[in-house]
């Protein structure tokens, strides 16, 4: 699995109020939130939906602390939502009138301390120094450091953006072993987005937090890459949450206004828990292209005779077009190399003894698609020389992509259909039903598609598997953004 695959990490919602909310206030929001919050967890709950966990936690201000504190252990809270503050001292104790030290905040319990967020930079003298510094006493006391980076207007209205918050980030973390650089999360937030109602383009934040993680790759290696969680900041309400978290590699969100109301909250801790289904589980059921939505409108413009015709006998006989959308996406992945796939889910199935199940090849049906899941980053890879060496061509993703992408859905019926999305296993039953009649050959080399279960933004993704240099990619410049 790759360093960049959001399967590894746990998202994380964190709401920083920064000065608002007074001690009672902070124990109000609590008993609303524990309400309204953890209804949504138990309604996913009810209705079967699995859902990956989401860390959630919140940042009060130092005086609220202590009521948090308290409060999350009255309520059935405890151990579900966790805390921190919004910055310490790096001294560990003395006459240093009015500082704060992380031994006073371990000692509350405290999981997170948030470092260098644009308005300390800003309002007090914290400088790239001093947060090194305190990178290393909030380490040492056994919390977490959620370190903001992200450039201003002026930095991005000259390009250099995420080289900006890249610089950032080097200074803060240049004195941790890969061993502490593990433990840390990284929050992006681009000054010019924080409380303006206006984030960057989904497709941006999704390029610059790929950035932050080939940096890590480059300067800790690819294990603790895969660990460190990455959060995006910056006007983050209920209604843009989903689809920023749907994007490739973002592992949550640090959210500053929307936090204060804890309906508003627990609202976009649902959207991310909702797309965390999606995050585990792209099971491939459909053809895409671009324009074309249906499956028969992909099939008419691109597949040729005699193909056409086996796919649309397929259809006929399967009225749950899934079923044949299926097929279809199971062609594709022949095509890419099941060889591998299949090298895998045996060296899988020697630990999976079961062979009483569903079988498809030779191996059970859940195995091959976690298979197919775990290394989708490889199966793209291949189906991207395919497309370059101009074998394939058009588009191929997933059904859940589609939903997710449907604006036209209310939130409630995107997760009836996410929900029922997930919990069936079409892909490969219709494998079974139709695999005799189909000559999977025959569909390979002239159509059938091409960009398989990702969420990615094509053009960067495949010049980042290029190693293109990033920046020369300058899309805060060029304002050439997203899918081209
Ligand atoms: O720490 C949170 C950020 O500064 C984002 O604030 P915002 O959600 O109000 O834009």
């Amino acid at each position: 699995m790759k360093y960049n695959d959001s399967v590894l990490r746990t998202p994380m919602v964190i709401g920083n109020w920064k000065m608002n909310l007074d001690h009672r206030q902070a124990g109000q929001w609590l008993l609303e939130y524990s309400g309204s919050g953890q209804n949504w967890a138990r309604r996913m709950e009810e209705t079967g939906t699995v859902v990956n966990r989401v860390e959630t936690g919140v940042l009060p201000s130092f005086t609220s602390l202590l009521a948090i504190h308290d409060m999350a252990r009255k309520t059935d809270l405890n151990g579900e939502l966790f805390f921190g503050a919004q910055n310490v001292s790096e001294l560990d104790a003395g006459a240093y009138t009015g500082d704060i030290s992380a031994q006073m905040l371990a000692a509350l319990d405290c999981r997170y301390v948030l470092l260098g967020h644009s308005e300390q930079r800003r309002y007090h003298p914290e400088d790239d120094e001093k947060i090194d510094r305190k990178m290393r006493v909030v380490l040492d006391s056994g919390m977490t450091p959620i370190v903001c980076i992200g450039e201003t207007k002026l930095g991005r209205d000259d390009g250099i953006g995420i080289d900006y918050a890249l610089n950032q980030l080097v200074s803060a973390v240049r004195l941790l072993s890969p061993e502490d650089m593990s433990k840390v999360i990284v929050a992006y937030e681009p000054v010019w987005s924080i409380g303006t109602g206006t984030p960057p383009d989904p497709t941006v934040i999704e390029s610059a937090l790929a950035d932050i993680r080939d940096f890590i790759n480059a300067t800790f290696g690819a294990d603790v890459a895969a660990k460190v969680r990455i959060l995006y900041g910056g006007s983050i309400k209920p209604d843009n949450a989903a689809s920023i978290i749907r994007r490739y590699g973002i592992d949550g969100f640090l959210v500053g206004g929307a936090s204060l109301d804890p309906t508003k909250f627990a609202k976009i801790c649902h959207r991310v828990a909702e797309s965390s289904v999606v995050r585990l589980r792209r099971t491939a059921h459909t053809i895409y292209r671009p324009g074309k939505r249906t499956v028969e409108e992909f099939t008419d413009s691109t597949l040729q005779e005699p193909y056409q015709i086996v796919a649309s006998k397929v259809a006929q006989n399967h009225p749950d077009t899934m079923a044949w959308r299926a097929s279809l996406a199971l062609a594709a992945y022949r095509t890419v190399g099941f060889q591998w796939l299949e090298e895998q889910a045996a060296a899988e199935l020697e630990d999976a003894a079961d062979a009483s199940g569903t079988t498809y090849l030779g191996f059970e049906a859940d195995v091959l698609r976690d298979m197919i899941w775990s290394n989708r980053l490889r199966i793209i890879e291949s189906m991207m020389k395919l497309i370059d060496e101009r074998r394939i061509r058009g588009v191929f993703s997933i059904r859940q992509w589609l939903i997710e992408c449907d604006d036209s859905l209310d939130p409630d019926r995107r997760h009836e259909l996410l929900a029922e999305e997930f919990a069936n296993v079409a892909c490969m039953r219709a494998y079974g039903e139709i695999g005799h009649g189909v000559d999977f050959e025959g569909f390979r080399r002239p159509f059938v598609a091409g960009y398989l279960l990702s969420d990615v933004d094509t053009q960067n993704r495949m010049w980042r598997m290029r190693g293109i240099d990033r920046k020369l990619h300058r899309p805060w410049k060029s304002g050439r953004l997203g899918l081209q």
